[in-house]
């Protein structure tokens, strides 16, 4: 049993804690994600979803205030702590999907077919199947395999954030990270976003920031709750929304806080 549990650990974060400038955002976090699942991380604004998130690519890089300590290690290679860490290669691994699309200026195509073509995939007939299998595997090839040559800019906003969900899977990550990828859309737009997380775990790891406690209980296996920087519980969905072990999960689920 233990050999299976570790091999079915794709991610371990050990004691991270997270500070920007001399502010601590987030304290001493542990927690093992299990590879082809979906972790929904929850709690009130500013409880550092979102830094930890960041973390697991790097993404905190780019601020220049931001100093990550402790260690997470993706199939096997610290990333926090990693000497060399080739920061493309990490984020190609570790694919990630913001709260606002940002598609490219660019056609439907080309947002697909841009970073690869970068990376040297340069025969058209390859480049045209690895643009359908990821427009396929978003869910969005049949509203725009017509129009594929039109601007990423004339879709709506779910098909655009569906884009960038194609386009991050172009990449052939192992891990995608959600960050509220549905809190700017409408409920049949965030529908179809909540049907693809589903459809993508059996291929993909899927960590998710979202404030919907209700899409966190459809989609995910295991739910963490955050306050102030510290992780309260980590549980399996289903217990953490019937019968939380902390009060303050308790409290927050059932809407007393936050
Ligand atoms: N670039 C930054 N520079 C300084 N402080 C930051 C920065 N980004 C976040 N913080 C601070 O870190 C803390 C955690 O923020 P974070 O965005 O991670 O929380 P969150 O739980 O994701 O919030 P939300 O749900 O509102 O997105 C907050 O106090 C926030 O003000």
């Amino acid at each position: 049993m233990q050999a299976n549990t570790v091999a079915d650990t794709i991610m371990e974060v050990r004691d991270v804690s997270v500070y920007y400038g001399e502010k601590r955002a987030v304290t001493n976090i542990n927690m093992d994600i299990e590879r082809h699942s979906v972790t929904a991380f929850i709690g009130p604004s500013g409880c550092g979803k979102s830094t930890l998130l960041r973390s697991m690519n790097r993404m905190n890089d780019l601020v220049p205030s931001c100093r990550v300590t402790g260690s997470i290690v993706i199939d096997g290679i610290d990333v926090i702590n990693h000497e060399q860490m080739n920061m493309e290669g990490l984020r190609q691994v570790v694919g990630m999907v913001f709260q606002r699309a940002n598609p490219f200026f660019k056609s439907i195509y080309e947002n697909i077919a841009f970073a690869p073509r970068f990376h040297g995939i340069k025969g058209k007939q390859e480049l045209d199947e690895l643009v359908e299998r990821s427009l396929r595997k978003a869910a969005l090839w049949d509203e725009v395999k017509d129009r594929l040559r039109e601007s990423a800019l004339s879709l709506s906003g779910g098909q655009q954030q569906r884009l960038c969900i194609a386009r991050a899977i172009a990449m052939e990550p192992t891990i995608l990270l959600l960050d509220e990828p549905a809190s700017a859309l409408d409920p049949i737009s965030t529908m179809k976003i909540e049907e693809l997380v589903l459809e993508l775990k059996e291929e993909y790891t899927i960590v998710i920031v979202t404030h919907n406690l209700h899409q966190a209980a459809r989609i995910s296996d295991k739910t963490a709750f955050f306050l102030m920087g510290e992780l309260v519980e980590m549980n399996d969905t289903a217990k953490m929304f019937t019968s939380p072990e902390n009060e303050k999960t308790e409290a927050y689920i059932s809407g007393r806080f936050g």
